[in-house]
């Protein structure tokens, strides 16, 4: 369990612990290293921890910068991985994609592990299917190092293989101070906020016509209770997959 210090993954390396289907055989924690976590050694990279522990998947809840090398560690080393962390582009993912075939091995990535994520995920790519018109607005917390959230960048990548949402004016030639319309992932424009009591919300809005339709997913900032049966999910079914898959709904 690569960040499990942090929010998310001290949570997540409990629920590891203490459940009978999984061995927490090792930690990662820059500032914990040399200490037991969860009653687990606790290494200060995700190399160290390849070459001193043994196990079949790695659980990555780090930080943006740091999550494209540990999963490409984990794969040379024949390990499978999930993928918490955000700040991955689709870029990223399709290497990561190719390594994993090439060696076989399953890799699960989720923008967010909480049920009622993938469903707000699941049922605004049903509405893109029928509604041309759609943006969509992320908030985080003000620490946040990456925009958009996981949650959003992994919505609009996905909603704008469906279709690309209709302007009348194009964003990018908007007059005015750039930036003001959004940032275009895939085609689809995402507006980020962050501010403090945030932890992630993401709507995605629609229209037809005069009428609108918005979907949310929210969650309140102190609990990461929420990402605990889709973790654990994704690390039991990343056993049987070859390749990357994206997005909690395609496990439910
Ligand atoms: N997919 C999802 O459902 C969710 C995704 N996230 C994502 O998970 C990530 C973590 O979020 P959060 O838990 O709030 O973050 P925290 O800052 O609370 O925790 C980060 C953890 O990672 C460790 N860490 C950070 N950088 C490194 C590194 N380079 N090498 C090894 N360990 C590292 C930290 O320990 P130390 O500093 O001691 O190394 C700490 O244990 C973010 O990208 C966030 O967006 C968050 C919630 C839900
Ligand atoms: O606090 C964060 O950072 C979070 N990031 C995830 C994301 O980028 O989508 C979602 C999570 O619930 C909080």
């Amino acid at each position: 369990m690569a960040g499990a210090t942090g929010l998310s993954g001290g949570t997540i390396a409990a629920a590891f612990a203490a459940d009978p289907r999984f061995d927490l055989t090792a930690c990662v924690a820059r500032s914990s290293a040399g200490e037991q976590v969860q009653g687990a050694p606790c290494f200060a990279t995700v190399a160290e921890a390849l070459t001193e522990a043994e196990f079949d998947v790695l659980v990555d809840y780090t930080q943006a910068d740091a999550v494209f090398a540990h999963t490409m560690q984990a794969i040379d080393a024949g390990r499978r991985v999930v993928i918490g962390t955000s700040g991955l582009t689709a870029a990223d993912y399709a290497k990561i994609d190719d390594a994993a075939r090439a060696a076989r091995l399953g890799v699960v990535a989720s923008g967010n592990f909480a049920l009622t994520a993938a469903l707000m995920t699941r049922f605004s790519l049903m509405a893109a299917e029928y509604l041309d018109w759609f943006e969509i607005i992320d908030y985080s917390r003000p620490k946040k190092t990456d925009a958009p959230t996981g949650t959003a960048r992994e919505l609009a990548e996905r909603m704008g293989d469906i279709k690309k949402p209709a302007f009348e004016v194009d964003p990018a030639t908007v007059k005015g101070e750039p930036g003001l319309r959004g940032g275009s992932v895939n085609g689809v424009q995402v507006h980020s906020i962050r501010m403090p009591s945030y932890s992630a919300t993401v709507t995605s809005t629609f229209a037809a016509g005069n009428s609108r339709l918005t979907i949310t997913h929210d969650a309140d900032s102190h609990s990461a209770d929420i990402l605990v049966p889709g973790t654990l999910l994704a690390a039991q079914k990343v056993m049987g997959i070859t390749g990357l898959l994206r997005g909690l709904d395609n496990l439910l």
